[in-house]
């Protein structure tokens, strides 16, 4: 196991980074982050959750790695509230639900990650509702969907509807996040994926900027994957982005 002490080591920029763990091994996963000595945030998501199991989750936070657990639920009220009773207990500080899921779901969620999380002696996790994934492009969006609310404004609704029911923050795509930051002021968590420096390839993400981009219009943490796990030197496009955000606002 690291013997680092990544709570000295990772301030400023680098808490405000969060790396995809878009692996299919635990073992993977945790070479990366050995790799990244000031990494402070990771997100465990659908992937590696499904190959390696809550464990995984334990081992990062034993490495002294905050934990967003990125599972995005989105079903009834009684498993919502389940599902996120469990997460807290695992003592993830983030949980994704979609939004889409309703007030009612939404509301059962928090209180139950609040209670799961007091269990187990831990601080209450924030809960951020999913608004519209950054892999939509508003065309397809529209089309797919059947939605004709524009799709800023769609997200606005839900993230307003995601704080009406005690959530107190929401992961967005960049494109809308000065939109949402002016509804909801700091400390609401404005989370953007769809993060790309320049020069590194969108792939499947449609509504995409650039670090010091996202965070100057209003994104309090940036969730980044292939740009830093794809690389061929990791820490360094860890660095480089840092680097990017050094001086940045908020
Ligand atoms: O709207 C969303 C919500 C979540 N994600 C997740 O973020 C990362 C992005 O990875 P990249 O490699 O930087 O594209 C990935 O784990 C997604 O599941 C998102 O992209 N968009």
């Amino acid at each position: 196991m690291a013997s680092v002490d990544r709570t000295t080591l990772a301030s400023g920029p680098a808490e405000r980074i969060i790396l995809a763990l878009d692996r299919g091994t635990a073992d993977e996963a945790l070479a990366l982050v050995a790799a990244i000595p000031e990494l402070c945030w990771v997100k465990v998501g659908l992937e590696l959750f499904t190959a390696a199991g809550p464990g995984v989750v334990r081992d990062l936070r034993q490495r002294g790695l905050r934990v967003f657990l990125d599972l995005k639920f989105h079903d009834i009220p009684a498993t919502m509230a389940g599902a996120c009773r469990s997460a807290a207990r695992l003592g993830a500080e983030l949980i994704t639900v979609h939004a889409c899921a309703g007030s009612e779901a939404l509301a059962a969620a928090q209180a139950a990650a609040v209670e799961g999380a007091a269990s187990e002696g831990l601080g209450s996790p924030t809960l951020l509702a999913v608004t519209v994934l950054t892999s939509w492009d508003p065309d397809r969006f529209h089309q797919e969907l059947a939605i004709t609310t524009p799709l800023a404004a769609y997200a606005t609704e839900l993230a307003a509807m995601a704080a009406a029911a005690g959530l107190t923050g929401a992961v967005c795509s960049p494109w809308e996040v000065a939109g949402l930051r002016v509804a909801h002021p700091q400390p609401f968590a404005l989370v953007t994926p769809g993060i790309r420096p320049a020069g590194s390839a969108a792939a499947d993400q449609k509504r995409v900027m650039t670090p010091a981009a996202a965070v100057a219009a209003g994104a309090s943490q940036l969730v980044i994957g292939r740009p830093i796990s794809g690389a061929t030197d990791p820490a360094a496009a860890f660095a480089a982005c840092c680097a990017e955000l050094q001086g940045a606002p908020g």
